[in-house]
């Protein structure tokens, strides 16, 4: 459905993408994930057809110029412009004729999509009164309106709430159990737990590409999970044999080779502290520490 074959972007001198290999098969929701400017945007940009690689060649749906199959191609920008003044339907429609669709199409589409991503109580409201996760979700209904059989969205739920991320990936799911391929980005690490492979991409190369089950087998350390009040544990916990300690949420995440030394270390330490109401366990590793543990092996 998609190969990249040691590709390159340079913008001017500046190398934005370093050599990227990758396949996506049919069916896939494919993750792009990586940090600001690790170079999502210009890999999206590349697939869709709006930049040429500098060197290195890819193809899409077995096309070597993207450009050429646009219209089985959907594509969400980062920042997709809406009409703020149009309604959520009149929206709608003039993305359905941007593409060519005749009114009847347009209506039937459009009633689907507006179904489907749960916008139809908003048809009347203007896009300039959504809230930042139904934005969201009408770019996602735009690009639909021509009924793409690949799907290039990116970073679609930067800055959207919590909640409405999920709802997002929801209709994300469903739009790939109808068909649909879907190639995402996402600074999100929780987000590469839904994707069916993930590329974790850090100045402008791939670092790891697997299975969210495949990266976390490949992680070679072990994750106690620390759970205390204190917040000067770095500190207390210097002489113990942890190889990282990254904050999650108001717990910590403790990487260790040998977790009966390290928690035999680690119980010591903070109880000559009397440090109490501790919670200490082994983990499964999450996307985020593999991530945060490639990361620090590239720094
Ligand atoms: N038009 C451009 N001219 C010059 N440099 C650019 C241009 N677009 C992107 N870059 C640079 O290329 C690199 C990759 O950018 P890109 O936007 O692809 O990354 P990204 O992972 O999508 O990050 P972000 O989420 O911040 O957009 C960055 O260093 C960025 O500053």
């Amino acid at each position: 459905m998609i190969t990249l074959t040691n590709v390159t972007k340079y913008y001017g001198t500046r190398m934005a993408v370093n050599g990227v290999s990758l396949e996506v098969k049919n069916g896939e929701i494919f993750g792009l994930v990586g940090p600001d400017g690790a170079g999502k945007t210009t890999i999206i940009r590349m697939l869709a057809g709006l930049l040429a690689p500098t060197s290195g060649t890819l193809t899409v749906l077995g096309a070597a110029n993207p450009e050429k199959i646009k219209e089985h191609l959907g594509y969400v920008p980062q920042k997709f412009s809406l009409y703020g003044d149009l309604t959520v339907m009149e929206n709608i429609r003039v993305f359905g004729a941007l593409y060519g669709q005749s009114a009847e199409k347009i209506d039937v589409v459009a009633s689907h999509i507006l179904g489907f991503t749960n916008l139809m109580p908003f048809k009347d409201r203007l896009a300039d009164n959504l809230s930042g996760g139904m934005k969201q979700k009408l770019a996602l209904a735009a690009g639909l309106m021509h009924q793409p059989q690949l799907f290039f969205l990116d970073e679609p739920t930067t800055g959207v709430d919590p909640v409405s991320r999920r709802e997002f990936w929801q209709m994300l799911f469903k739009l790939n159990k109808e068909g649909t391929s879907i190639f995402v980005s996402t600074p999100y690490m929780d987000e590469a737990e839904f994707c069916t492979r993930v590329a974790f991409l850090h100045n402008g190369q791939i670092v790891s590409c697997d299975s969210p089950e495949g990266l976390r087998q490949a992680y070679p350390y072990k994750v106690l999970e620390l759970g205390t009040k204190d917040r000067d544990i770095k500190e207390h916990l210097k002489k113990c044999s942890i190889l990282d300690i990254n904050m999650f949420g108001d717990k910590y995440h403790l990487v260790v080779e040998d977790v009966t030394l390290a928690t035999t270390q680690i119980q010591s330490v903070l109880g000559e502290m009397n440090i109490e109401n501790i919670t200490l366990e082994e983990i499964q590793p999450t996307l985020e520490d593999v991530f945060v543990a490639l990361a620090r092996e590239v720094f």
